[in-house]
């Protein structure tokens, strides 16, 4: 797989721990997490995260910051804080300047040299592989290890018809609309079923039709046990799926 692809679709075969060491921290830091259980099993833990593009600015510095199994995270923030840059980050598809990013013990760059996988970010302009509609669903099932495969071939006939594609089977995936590519990307999302699902701005320029079919397939994802994490600048039907807001201000997070 080609870096151009990774960068849409990412992938790895590692499965997250549980993890049960909550540390609780005071309400009023910017960084303080919501509500952490201790029975709760972590997603995904930031330590001491900065970054910047250039050395003249920083452009967020993230303390520490859990991510929770059971929370649906809507990251917000005003055009140009970071939130791309800061799910890059989470997906391993940055390279960590200063901190750490854990799934529980495992740095997300572990995950990159360790194959297909479980983490999936989704751009906006979602990149599609050369062929049919067809061909990029099927290329993405054989990504999967072979137990999985036979599962989501299964699962095919049935995504097709939630992502309303089922007419499009024979279509060059570069032709689609801007809708139909964003729900054929999430579709292949939906196929490999991940452990953590990254969307960046999935309902940009999509109508409410094919907003609420994404919601949908995202819904179902979340029920099958995906930890979900989303950015949008506009409250959606997507975003009313989320029981958490992160916001990106003033260059770190708060967990609102
Ligand atoms: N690869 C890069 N090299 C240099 N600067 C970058 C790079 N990627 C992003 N930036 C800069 O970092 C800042 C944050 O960008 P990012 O895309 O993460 O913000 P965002 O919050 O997702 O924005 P938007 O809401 O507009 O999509 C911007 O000023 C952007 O120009």
């Amino acid at each position: 797989m080609n870096s151009d692809i990774q960068s849409n679709l990412y992938l790895s075969s590692v499965e997250p721990a549980s993890c049960h060491d909550v540390t609780a921290r005071p309400d009023n830091h910017p960084w303080h997490s919501g509500k952490p259980s201790h029975s709760a099993e972590r997603v995904l833990q930031i330590n001491g995260l900065k970054h910047s593009w250039n050395k003249d600015y920083v452009l967020f510095e993230i303390p520490e910051l859990s991510w929770f199994k059971e929370q649906v995270i809507w990251l917000k923030g005003e055009n140009g804080t970071g939130k791309s840059t800061l799910m890059r980050l989470m997906a391993g598809l940055e390279p960590v300047q200063q901190g750490s990013v854990f799934f529980s013990d495992i740095k997300p760059s572990l995950f990159r040299s360790s194959g297909r996988g479980r983490v999936c970010y989704l751009h906006q302009t979602p990149y599609l592989f050369a062929g049919t509609v067809q061909q990029n669903l099927q290329f993405v099932i054989r990504s999967l290890p072979f137990a999985r495969r036979r599962k989501a071939e299964q699962r095919l006939t049935e995504g097709r018809q939630m992502a309303a594609l089922h007419h499009l089977n024979d279509q060059v995936a570069t032709t689609l609309s801007g809708g139909e590519r964003q729900r054929l990307a999430l579709l292949r999302a939906w196929l490999l079923q991940p452990d953590i699902l990254f969307l960046d701005e999935p309902a940009a320029n999509l109508d409410d039709g094919s907003v609420e079919l994404i919601c949908m397939m995202v819904k179902d994802l979340i029920q099958q046990g995906t930890a979900v994490m989303l950015s949008s600048h506009q409250s959606c039907a997507l975003t009313q799926l989320t029981n958490q807001s992160w916001l990106l201000k003033n260059g770190t997070v708060y967990a609102l």
